[in-house]
């Protein structure tokens, strides 16, 4: 039987994805709020969703079986018959105060049927929205100021960090700041309830119950024994930690994490942002994250030779690591925006380094980052080009578009 994880490397021919199109939640967002919900511009909707059309679009055209999250999510609430029990977790995990508040949101998404509950949660709940008589003073009280009952979830496009499939499982993530925490609660639902994936074998390495944080742009599949993890804003020494615990007691088929620590700056908060594997010995990476002529503190996490211990080795040479690891002569490391002083902090900042592979050495990325697509081409990538003028508004590539749930094993 097919399972329906299956992810044994960044780069083998991808076969199905999960995307999120950006629905109302990317255009809920005002300059006042869009900070705190991690965007630095506002996305125009329509333009948005042509370009992730398109994106889906170009996996589809090259074998890739599209699904999408606010789909499965509505079919997983309804196969577990759960309409009532989802949104009373969703309403406690979003900041209300007020008792008549909560139950009046619980009574206006009740009445939805089950998708447009799912998408009006995902957008969020205007306060204009709602009637709530205001007889308590927490009710009475909470200021027109703020236009949200329930805040939108625009960053629910970046599918690729509130899950992760390793192998044959998934890590179900606490991710870092409260306007994305909720997101994961979506994908474990699926997880739990959806017939695709519910007593499907599938292992939950980690769930999102835990006080350390992890997401998935830092969580890449080197091979079917090696994985990279980066240390970030966004993912921490001790997620990882616990992780290559809970993957080497229980028998996964990964042997080594390789954890990769990178600046804690926003415009690289997930070692995706600054690194993706393009090809079987081929690598982009953000020269930023170099120190001293090519040095990154990598630490080498193995099973300890006691039972629970784990051995860690600290190098700081990324490029020998990689290539011991991977089993190749020689390592291309290609530089974003070739390292030019300016181009390559641009380029990164639109994502130049963040590419999708869908087979070795094919790559989808932004269409604005053309230094950086040049290069690729010129060490013999096949870059496919996608329009991101509105996309990249919320500072994420192809990569974080995209959670890969199958992947054709490679040999080599
Ligand atoms: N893997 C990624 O780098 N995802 C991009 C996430 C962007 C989103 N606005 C965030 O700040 O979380």
């Amino acid at each position: 039987m097919n399972k329906p994880i299956h992810v044994m490397s960044e780069i083998g021919p991808l076969k199905t994805v999960l995307l999120k199109r950006p629905g109302k939640e990317v255009e809920n967002l005002t300059p006042a709020i869009m900070e705190r919900l991690l965007f630095d511009d506002i996305p125009h909707l329509p333009v948005i969703q042509k370009e992730h059309d398109a994106f889906a679009k170009t996996l589809e055209d090259n074998g890739v079986e599209v699904l999408y999250l606010e789909k499965l999510s509505a079919e997983a609430i309804d196969a577990g018959n759960i309409k009532e029990e989802f949104i009373d977790r969703m309403l406690a995990e979003s900041n209300i105060e007020s008792e008549a508040v909560m139950s009046a949101l619980k009574d206006h998404l009740m009445k939805f049927e089950t998708q447009e509950m799912v998408d009006t949660i995902m957008a969020g709940v205007r306060k204009k929205d709602i009637a709530i008589p205001s007889n308590d003073l927490t009710t009475a009280s909470n200021g027109e100021d703020y236009p949200f009952y329930m805040d939108p979830m625009p960053n629910l496009y970046f599918t690729r960090d509130p899950a992760a499939s390793l192998g044959n499982g998934v890590t179900v993530n606490h991710m870092t700041y409260e306007a994305r925490n909720r997101e994961s609660m979506f994908i474990e639902t699926i997880m739990k309830h959806h017939p695709r994936f519910a007593d499907q074998g599938v292992e939950i390495w980690r769930d999102r119950n835990h006080t350390s944080h992890i997401e998935g742009g830092d969580e890449l599949v080197l091979n079917d024994k090696v994985l990279a993890l980066g240390i970030s804003q966004r993912t921490s020494a001790k997620a990882i930690e616990k992780l290559a615990h809970e993957l080497f007691d229980r028998h996964s088929n990964f042997e080594r994490i390789l954890a990769i620590k990178i600046p804690n700056v926003r415009a690289m908060m997930h070692l995706d942002t600054v690194f993706t594997m393009v090809d079987y010995d081929k690598f982009t990476i953000h020269p930023g994250i170099q120190k001293n002529g090519g040095e990154v503190d990598t630490y080498i996490l193995e099973q300890g030779e006691e039972s629970g211990k784990l051995k860690i080795t600290h190098r700081k040479d990324l490029q020998e690591v990689l290539r011991e690891a991977l089993g190749v002569e020689k390592l291309d490391l290609i530089p974003c925006g070739g390292g030019d002083a300016i181009a390559a902090p641009r380029e990164q900042w639109n994502d130049g380094s963040n590419t999708l592979a869908i087979a070795p050495g094919v790559v989808v990325t932004y269409d604005r980052n053309y230094v950086s697509n040049e290069l690729l081409r010129q060490h013999g990538i096949k870059v496919i080009e996608i329009a991101s003028s509105e996309l990249s508004r919320g500072r994420g590539g192809p990569r974080c578009m995209s959670m890969p749930l199958v992947r054709e094993d490679i040999k080599r």
